[in-house]
């Protein structure tokens, strides 16, 4: 039977957190799962709620990082998978803009052609954002057009981070990755493609947070010109 270890990275997260982890229960009712909260020391100490989530659900359902300092996105999936017992890793983002109800579609997705990856996707028919002003909405385009025409790697939303991972191939991805920050996502995808892993896509409606800031800033999108760069230079 599948096991699906969701990775939750959380930095300011504490009243997100308590509905996330509601609602995965909830649209995840028939599958064997663990939840894996990977918080960075946040100030608002998110990590006190989710240690009280972990009383009400149990200790082998959520599984949390003992105390850290602000080690970045990056540092918190390689952390979930090498923690996670399942032989699948989804990772989500822990402010609602990724809703749990999409993960059975994704795992149906899957199975229906073995794939290695399953990458939630806003830009297919069905699909969308909602909440992002303008310029947010022209970043995540003109990143993924940006993508696509250099290096082609036949996935509609390549920044995306919801997906879901056979665990070899996450375990094989992350190791390799170099991107930091907003470029990972859109390494990841790339490498899979050169390791000839399938990839499988569902729509997904993204919804802005409500709660809570996103940590997406200039310097972040410096970062991706120049990993988007690299990459192309090393094709
Ligand atoms: N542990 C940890 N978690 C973090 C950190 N920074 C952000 N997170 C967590 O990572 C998730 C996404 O962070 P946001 O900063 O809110 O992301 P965003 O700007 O909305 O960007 C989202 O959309 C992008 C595509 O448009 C994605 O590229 C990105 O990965 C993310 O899904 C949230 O659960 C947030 O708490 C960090 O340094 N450490």
């Amino acid at each position: 039977m599948p096991k699906y270890s969701i990775i939750l990275p959380t930095y300011n997260e504490k009243e997100n957190l308590p509905i996330i982890t509601y609602l995965i229960f909830k649209h995840l009712d028939k599958h064997d799962f663990e939840l894996i909260i990977v918080d960075d020391n946040s100030p608002d100490n998110t990590i006190e709620v989710a240690k009280s989530l972990q009383k009400i659900y149990g200790e082998d359902r959520i599984i949390l990082r003992p105390r850290s300092g602000k080690l970045g996105l990056g540092t918190a999936y390689l952390y979930g998978s090498e923690t996670a017992k399942g032989n699948f890793i989804i990772l989500m983002d822990a402010d609602l803009s990724h809703h749990p109800k999409f993960i059975p579609k994704m795992i149906e997705e899957q199975a229906k052609c073995d794939y290695d990856i399953v990458t939630g996707s806003r830009y297919l028919s069905n699909g969308g954002v909602y909440g992002w002003d303008l310029k947010r909405k022209v970043i995540s385009r003109g990143a993924n057009f940006l993508t696509t025409l250099l290096l082609n790697p036949k996935v509609s939303d390549l920044t995306g981070s919801f997906r879901l991972y056979k665990k070899n191939a996450f375990e094989k991805c992350i190791k390799n990755v170099e991107s930091k920050g907003y470029a990972f996502q859109m390494e990841i995808i790339i490498l899979a493609r050169s390791f000839n892993f399938t990839i499988g896509e569902v729509p997904i409606t993204f919804v802005d947070r409500f709660y809570g800031e996103s940590k997406l800033g200039k310097q972040e999108l410096i970062q991706f010109a120049l990993n988007l760069l690299y990459l192309f230079s090393t094709k």
